[in-house]
């Protein structure tokens, strides 16, 4: 009996580590592959892989995150680093996949390393401009590097790069407003904010949209995803205001149920927001708080008219609530230019485009 060959995607840490990999693993299936995930034991990873493809193996592996500043922890996650390139190793070996793919994530650097290690091809994506430090790292480990924005090319050193495109979830697709409404309590009668803060929720966003609350709801109704452990009690039963921590099933049909958006500008998002039209306000993660990832890709965004952005260090209630009418006066113009925008790569597609890259190709 020949057994079916193996892939191997690893990735995590946010949920932007996570969603291409969810959506080129059906096509992956479909064309008789057998799927292995390798991602941390208490990544974010684990629970949005199990959620969605329960069965799929995932295996745990020790990963420490490598920082640019000073931490305690910088002296004792390198040994963590190490441990997750021997597990990865013999995990690998025994797997004998035809390809790894990673989405980046410090869970993905020892899945990397262990990979070249045992001569397996290794393909990465990177959905920001500038690429994150784990993606930095692994990059020359790595045959091939796609990216989501064509101006992350010429960062990309010691590998082969080519620009692929953001890929969607295709389910993102299939969202009912009807249900999104159901889902938020809202009538449907008064225009639909949806504010996002990432896969973390953001606290810039939670205070300025709260703050600002009874302003806002003069004149429209607000979903508001605030991310895990950040609802407000004392908002519940407010008229027009929904709040969710995180949503997954639902939030296609949330989207729908959408007339515009305010949102971190991390890069899964903004692409998802682009590809079912929705304007979007953009208040990107400060360069304080990030290497300033977001700031260029809010920027690109607003040069192509896709998107108002206001800097995270700019927001007051008064900046925020004459952003928010920027946004709605500024709709039409963004729909426009966004039907301009290349239309994103299938999963399967991407998955084809992946597979160039495999052993047996
Ligand atoms: C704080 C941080 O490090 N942010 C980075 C992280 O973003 P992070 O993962 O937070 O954000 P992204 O926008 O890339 O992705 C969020 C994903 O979560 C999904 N979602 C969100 C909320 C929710 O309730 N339900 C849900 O499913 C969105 O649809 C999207 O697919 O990785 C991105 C991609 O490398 C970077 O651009 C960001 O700078």
């Amino acid at each position: 009996m020949t057994s079916s060959p193996i892939i191997i995607l690893t990735g995590g840490g946010t949920a932007g580590h996570v969603s291409l990999n969810q959506a080129i693993i059906p096509p992956l299936k479909n064309m008789g592959y057998d799927v292995h995930y390798i991602g941390s034991r208490d990544g974010i990873e684990k629970k949005l892989i199990e959620d969605s493809f329960p069965g799929l193996p995932y295996h745990e592996i020790r990963s420490g995150k490598l920082r640019r500043y000073f931490s305690m922890k910088n002296f004792t996650d390198p040994f963590k680093v190490g441990a997750g390139v021997l597990q990865a190793y013999r995990l690998i070996r025994k797997l004998r996949p035809e390809l790894i793919f990673s989405k980046g994530g410090f869970v993905s650097v020892p899945v990397i390393l262990a990979g070249r290690m045992a001569g397996i091809p290794v393909v990465i994506h990177e959905s920001d401009v500038t690429p994150g430090l784990a993606n930095k790292l692994a990059m020359p480990f790595a045959d091939h590097v796609f990216t989501v924005f064509p101006e992350t090319v010429p960062h990309v050193k010691k590998a082969e790069a080519t620009c692929s495109g953001p890929v969607i979830r295709p389910e993102l697709f299939e969202g009912s407003k009807e249900a999104g409404l159901r889902l938020a309590g809202l009538s449907g009668k008064r225009p639909v904010l949806l504010v996002m803060g990432g896969s973390q929720g953001s606290a810039v966003l939670n205070e300025a949209v709260r703050s600002q609350l009874p302003a806002l709801l003069r004149t429209m109704d607000v979903i508001h995803l605030c991310g895990q452990g950040h609802l407000d009690r004392t908002l519940d039963g407010t008229e027009g205001y929904a709040q969710f921590e995180y949503v997954t099933g639902g939030l296609k049909d949330l989207l729908k149920a959408a007339d515009g958006v305010v949102s971190r500008a991390g890069s899964n998002s903004i692409f998802e927001f682009l590809a079912l039209r929705l304007p979007m306000l953009l208040i990107p993660l400060s360069a304080e708080k990030s290497r300033g990832d977001q700031i260029l890709n809010a920027r690109l965004f607003a040069k192509a008219g896709f998107a108002e952005v206001l800097e995270e260090e700019r927001v007051t209630g008064e900046s925020f609530l004459e952003a928010v009418g920027k946004l709605n006066s500024n709709t039409q113009r963004m729909i426009l230019s966004m039907e301009k925008a290349e239309a994103p790569k299938t999963p399967e597609e991407m998955a084809e485009l992946i597979l160039r890259h495999s052993s047996s190709s």
